[in-house]
């Protein structure tokens, strides 16, 4: 996230804001229309001072009430038409504005989806959503309102003060004398307003982050009695924001104190000086009415340019940040750069003669060793790694890469489980198949072809992946698992995938597989969303499968029926899963060691145990025990 240095970088307002210009060309005739019809309303205001230098001068003067009540006439239609137009320009900008923010969001929306998954690594959730709904209602606001008056208001002062000099000029110019200071000072306030407004979105985006946190961690918060430690994290940044919004109340008063004093001490200078005139026969009386209302009517749009100065700085804050999302790079469906494959160097020494890479026996025959070099000469089926490293691109330079040089062949229809320590890049390798990260080196290849040179698209339908962390969408049981399949699968592939992964529960739910659940739906256990993710990684029945210790959260019971279920649809595919558990690993044909960033060891799991101490020892409810602190 970009952050503090966006509080200080130079930047301008007016350039932030051009950039909405494609979001509001479709609705530009409206708004010029509305414009118009304010320019108009507005200006219609300043006529009405004419009309009271008429009545003064004439009827008043000429002691004629019928010439008065003709002049109020005019005076109550002008107001009248004053306010209809001021209502028709409101009814022209609604509708079309919340069109431009409804097609923002949805851009935003649409953008966060295609953005890489590193992006959301990298981006605190409560930012994105504070620029997805505050900051997009600062520039519905804006495109409503300060966009159309500084330019009504513009052309109203610019005609009033034409008025003002017309009727006199030595008055006039009393009058005008302020406003080279006021558009000094105008210039100061809105560098420094510039500076508050950014750092009071960014303080709101920070805000929304710990709300969601504590709102999604609630169970840890209140299981570890966390509560007041959190409220005092929130009480500070709700602080900090609170520090932030007086600086701006307290720059906004001043520039209001300033904006609405100066024209009145300019004001009372011209009524001094208009009076003696009068005095001394110089002036008309109505002239002096004239001009002294034509001022006062050119009060409220001097004395809004403060706080239309201030939200236009707020939409122009809420533009870049909008704009810091929608301009980082989503992934295409297309292919990625060509990577090197480093050398043709076999997997690295394994402890053992498990790893010794070598021709591959047939599928699940639970001999033979070999892990499959990195050659590439020839492109042998199933999911090949060759030479693949991996460094996240947040990660420290100096940090040594997640994985490097993984050479690994799985057979086509073969299982092969995934075992290594915690932390050893289990997870990152299996999310390297769908491509959610690019592999730094080396390649992938499925049934030969290299994953690099295949659209997004095509390769997320040829693998599906269960991940650890089940995540259920706030929709249907059937909606939630046949995410995994084709557009047109229907009940059976449902059925199917509920009988695989032991979800028979969803028929106990009170609307069956049409029960909702999710965020909005009913609370499932985490073994039961975990069965569900399962169904929804084998409903499609892919070729490749990816499951990410799928069986964790199951009670033993259940996770042998789930196995039993699963071993027919892994005889199908081809299976890289990985296990932490030696029931897990029973379902693989082989298995391979991860161990410092690389393939140590390929072997079956009694291979393994016999010939790896390593691999020994993680089987060993030991290693379990060190892993989880003992919980499990
Ligand atoms: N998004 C990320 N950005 C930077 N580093 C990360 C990211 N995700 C994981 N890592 C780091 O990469 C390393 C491997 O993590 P990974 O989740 O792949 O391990 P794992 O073997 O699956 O662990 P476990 O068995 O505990 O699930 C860890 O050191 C971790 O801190």
């Amino acid at each position: 996230m970009p952050g503090e240095d966006a509080t200080t970088k130079d930047r301008s307002a007016v350039r932030s804001l051009l950039r909405l210009w494609p979001y509001v060309r479709p609705v530009r005739a409206r708004m010029g229309t509305a414009a118009a019809v304010a320019v108009v309303a507005s200006c219609l205001g300043l006529v009405i001072p004419l009309v009271l230098k008429w009545i003064v001068d004439g009827p008043v003067a000429a002691r004629d009430p019928g010439g008065v009540w003709l002049g109020a006439l005019a005076v109550l239609g002008l107001g009248i038409a004053e306010a209809v137009l001021f209502g028709l320009r409101r009814w022209l900008v609604a509708r079309p504005l919340a069109s431009v923010e409804a097609a923002m969001r949805a851009d935003l929306y649409r953008h966060l989806q295609r953005v890489p998954v590193a992006f959301h690594d990298r981006w605190p959730s409560g930012q994105l959503l504070s620029r997805a709904t505050g900051d997009l209602s600062l520039l519905r606001l804006f495109l409503i309102f300060p966009l159309t008056f500084l330019f009504v208001n513009g052309v109203t002062i610019l005609v009033g003060c034409a008025l003002l000099l017309a009727q006199d000029w030595a008055l006039g110019l009393v009058l005008l004398l302020p406003v080279v200071p006021l558009i000094v000072v105008c210039g100061v306030f809105e560098g420094r307003y510039a500076l508050a407004a950014r750092r009071a979105q960014d303080q709101i985006g920070d805000l929304t982050t710990l709300v969601e946190e504590s709102v999604l961690g609630i169970r840890v918060v209140k299981g570890f009695g966390r509560h007041r430690s959190q409220a005092r994290a929130f009480r500070e940044k709700a602080g900090r924001l609170r520090g932030t919004e007086l600086v701006k109340a307290r720059l906004l008063a001043a520039i209001w104190a300033v904006i609405t004093a100066v024209p009145e001490v300019a004001i009372g200078a011209a009524l001094v000086l208009g009076t003696v005139r009068v005095a001394d026969g110089e002036l008309s009386a109505g002239t002096l009415v004239a001009f002294l209302s034509t001022a006062l009517a050119l009060r409220w749009p001097v004395d809004s340019i403060g706080f239309l100065l201030a939200m236009s700085q707020e939409a122009a804050t809420a533009t870049e940040r909008y704009f810091e999302v929608m301009d980082e790079p989503a992934e295409t469906g297309e292919t990625a750069p060509a990577r090197p494959v480093p050398g043709t160097a076999p997997a690295p020494a394994a402890p053992g003669p498990v790893s010794a890479p070598g021709p591959a026996p047939a599928p699940g025959s639970g001999s033979g060793s070999g892990s499959g070099s990195g050659s590439g000469s020839t492109l042998p089926g199933g999911l090949r790694f060759e030479g693949v490293s991996f460094r996240y691109p947040d990660a420290p330079p100096e940090a040594a890469p997640v994985l490097a040089g993984i050479d690994l062949w799985i057979r086509p229809g073969e299982t092969m489980a995934l075992v290594g320590a915690t932390g050893s890049g289990k997870t990152t390798l299996t999310a390297l198949v769908p491509r959610l990260y690019e592999a730094s080196g080396g390649r992938i290849l499925l049934d030969g072809e290299d994953i690099a040179g295949m659209p997004r698209e095509r390769l997320r339908g040829l693998v599906t992946v269960a991940f650890e962390e089940p995540t259920l969408f706030s929709a249907s049981v059937a909606e939630n698992v046949l995410m995994g399949g084709a557009a047109d699968a229907g009940p059976g592939e449902l059925d199917r995938a509920l009988a695989v992964a032991q979800a028979g529960f969803v028929r106990e739910l009170p609307e069956g597989t049409a029960t909702q659940v999710g965020e909005q739906g009913l609370s499932l256990s985490g073994g039961q969303r975990q069965r569900l993710a399962l169904a929804r990684a084998v409903v499609g029945r892919p070729r490749f499968l990816v499951l990410d210790d799928p069986l964790s959260a199951l009670d033993v019971h259940t996770e042998a029926l789930v196995e039993a279920a699963l071993r027919e649809v892994l005889a199908g595919t081809t299976a890289l899963v990985v296990a932490h558990r030696p029931s897990t690993v029973q379902l693989a044909d082989r298995v391979a060691l991860l161990s410092g960033g690389r393939i140590a060891a390929v072997g079956t799991h009694r291979e393994l145990l016999r010939d790896s101490a390593e691999y020994a020892w993680l089987m060993s409810g030991e290693a379990t025990a060190t892993a989880t602190g003992g919980v499990r």
